[in-house]
């Protein structure tokens, strides 16, 4: 039987969670609709095998604090583990156990509504004493469904780690399929931003849904040439796209370029072209006809 399900892992700065996601994820990001925005910014990236799809979810507030503890108190950031079916608290097994770490555990205490596993990392550092004591010492705070030490740095104890994750994800199908998911992360969020000024300046008028198709990307050191189409049902919303005498396509280039910039870091050549194309979201194959199989990325 299929398992699949949303993963989530907590942990202060510098315990190591992108080391550990960058050992078991290809990076891949999702494409959402735009109305699931949110999901898009907390998969964290996506593990797919024959047997599980594990769904690993950013916990904004906590994994990037701007000010250390006081951002990993952030009264808000627990609240994006509400509905994920497993929660991993990291903790790097060299420090000691801080009024971060208890203040965490109360909040799991009263708000966690699935299995909780702590995974004690960078157990290299440690010798076998040293990690039975802070086996001892954990335990003592929270009933973990299990403690796993693990090196993500060295990859020790991350089969179990994920034969662990499998057994105890529930049933269900690919939550992402493959041609839902992309390699090119930043072209993706990229061809999100012209998304975001289309909604925005047309007061909605456009369908969330519009396709954004890169047709042509070109990038060095310092500049980004994209080339991408707009695609949308009917020809009366070409013609709010494009505005008076352009106008409307003009302030959508223009903001998306910006906020591109920004991100990038790199100067953004953009053109944009809408072109009309009846019913391409009733066609069976429609993902891959607008770029979204990551194959057609380049
Ligand atoms: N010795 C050892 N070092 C590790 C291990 N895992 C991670 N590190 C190191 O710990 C440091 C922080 O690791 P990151 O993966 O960046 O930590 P993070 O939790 O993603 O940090 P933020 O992005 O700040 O939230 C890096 O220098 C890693 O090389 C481990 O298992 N053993």
């Amino acid at each position: 039987m299929y398992k699949s399900g949303f993963i989530s892992i907590i942990g202060r700065p510098n315990v190591g969670k992108s080391t550990l996601l960058n050992h078991i994820l290809k990076t891949k990001l999702v494409i959402t609709s735009p109305t699931a925005q949110t999901t898009r910014n907390t998969v964290q990236g996506i593990y797919t095998d024959e047997e599980a799809q594990m769904i690993f979810l950013d916990t904004p507030g906590i994994h990037k604090p701007q000010d250390g503890l006081g951002s990993f108190m952030n009264a808000t950031a627990l609240g994006s583990i509400a509905g994920t079916d497993i929660i991993l608290l990291m903790e790097a097994a060299d420090e000691r156990i801080g009024k971060g770490d208890r203040f965490i555990v109360e909040r799991l205490k009263s708000e966690a509504e699935c299995p909780v596993y702590l995974l004690l990392n960078k157990s290299d550092l440690l010798t076998k004493d040293e990690m039975l004591a802070k086996l001892t010492q954990w335990s003592a705070l929270y009933p973990f469904k299990e403690i796993i030490p693990i090196s993500a740095l060295n990859g020790d104890n991350l089969d179990d780690l994920m034969a662990t994750l499998k057994s105890d994800l529930p049933e269900g199908d690919q939550i992402y399929p493959e041609e839902m998911i992309t390699d090119h992360p930043e072209q993706f969020i990229l061809s999100e931003f012209i998304r975001e000024k289309i909604l925005y300046f047309t007061h909605d008028e456009i369908p969330h849904d519009v396709a954004i198709v890169i047709q042509q990307w070109e990038e060095d050191d310092d500049h980004i040439h994209i080339m991408a189409d707009i695609v949308v049902n009917r020809k009366s919303q070409k013609g709010i796209l494009i505005g008076k005498q352009g106008a409307m396509i003009k302030k959508i280039k223009q903001q998306a370029r910006r906020d591109m910039r920004r991100f990038s870091g790199k100067n953004v050549d953009l053109e944009l072209y809408v072109k009309v194309e009846k019913d391409w979201r009733n066609k069976q194959t429609y993902l891959k006809e607008f770029g979204y199989n990551s194959d057609d990325y380049s």
